[in-house]
């Protein structure tokens, strides 16, 4: 069987987190598959990450374009590298470049691509992924075949892999994309808040009815330890910065508890936080989608409730 292939992505401040889950989970497959781990990084900016990760082999695709995600080059020199090492597995974070080099990789390389997973089960040496389809609402278990497939996994799926290891360095060169050049690359904006880190969120959707309401979210949110997100429509409201957005196309939480204020549960709601481990709805509409996946719910006021619950919980 060949090896498990993980295809990392740079941040700013290193290899991803989302790359790190792929990285562990991989070396877990490994063991049980009885097969190795390559990593394929790309660029230089990150080089002394890439030369402690915890696998068997690294492969550093570096030269030409490789510093800026460029579609081409990195699909290009990805497909190389993919059918030097003849992976059995390949992961890839689902995330914006993850979705983009996955399909790039699958045309080129003709393999399989499983996207949206969000994880992989071993059972007597074969391997099943199990990927969301219709925006979360259903769950493909998807048997990966004798000659392989690409998996992209969604970020939050399993816990990163920090463990520092000394794997074999392989430096590959890739060739400048004679058909696209990246200029610059926009950041999106910055957020004091990681609302993936918090164990604790007090989740606000259309239901807050405005900016003035915020400080009630706020307050409820300091009260129980949490930091506050959001659903889409705050968010395109401009109440909340896009980083707290929960959802398809915001970020994927999966707190301790998950409190949802005035969100309806729209499926694309629902993709962000479904796993949380207590999700707990404040809707006054008790036919609304959220209390379908609620652990518990009530019909409360949120403008009521929030206050009296952060009162109550500061003791007065
Ligand atoms: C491609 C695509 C991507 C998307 N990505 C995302 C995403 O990442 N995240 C996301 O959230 N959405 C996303 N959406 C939008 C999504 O479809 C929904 O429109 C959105 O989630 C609805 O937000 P909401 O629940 O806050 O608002 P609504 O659906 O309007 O629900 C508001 C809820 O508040 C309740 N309510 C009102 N007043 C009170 C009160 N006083 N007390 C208690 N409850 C009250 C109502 O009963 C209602 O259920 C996306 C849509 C598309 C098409």
């Amino acid at each position: 069987m060949g090896p498990i292939l993980i295809v990392l992505e740079n941040g700013a401040a290193g290899v991803t987190e989302a790359t790190k889950e792929c990285v562990n989970k991989a070396k877990s497959l490994a063991a049980q598959l009885g097969t190795t781990t390559v990593a394929v990084g790309f660029g230089k900016q990150h080089v002394s990450d890439l030369r402690r990760l915890a696998v068997t082999k690294v492969v550093i695709a570096s030269g030409g374009t490789m510093d800026l995600y460029n579609p081409d080059a990195y699909e290009k020199v990805l497909a190389e590298i993919f059918g030097n090492v003849k992976p059995y597995l390949t992961l890839i974070a689902n995330t914006t470049m993850g979705l983009d080099l996955g399909a790039g990789l699958a045309g080129r390389t003709q393999t399989p691509l499983i996207a949206y997973g969000i994880d992989i089960e071993e059972q007597d040496g074969r391997l099943t992924a199990i990927s969301q389809v219709f925006a979360g609402k259903l769950l493909a278990r998807v048997p990966i075949p004798e000659d392989g497939a690409i998996v992209t996994v969604i970020p939050g799926s399993w816990p990163a892999d920090n463990e520092a290891g000394d794997p074999e360095i392989e430096e590959w060169t890739a060739q400048d994309s004679e058909a696209m050049r990246v200029l610059r690359v926009v950041e999106p904006e910055q957020s004091d808040i990681d609302i993936t880190k918090a164990d604790i969120l007090v989740s606000v959707g259309r239901g807050i009815e405005g900016p003035d309401n915020l400080p009630l979210a706020e307050d409820l949110a300091e009260a129980l330890g949490g930091v506050v997100s959001c659903s889409r429509p705050v968010v395109d409201a401009g109440w909340l910065p896009k980083a707290r957005q929960v959802g398809k196309s915001g970020q994927t939480v999966k707190p301790k508890l998950y409190l949802a204020c005035g969100i309806s549960g729209a499926p694309e709601h629902l993709q962000g936080m479904r796993d949380a481990d207590l999700i707990i709805a404040i809707n006054t509409d008790e036919s609304a989608s959220i209390m379908d996946i609620a652990h518990f719910g009530t019909t409360a006021d949120m403008l009521e409730l929030m206050p009296a619950l952060a009162e109550r919980l500061k003791g007065g």
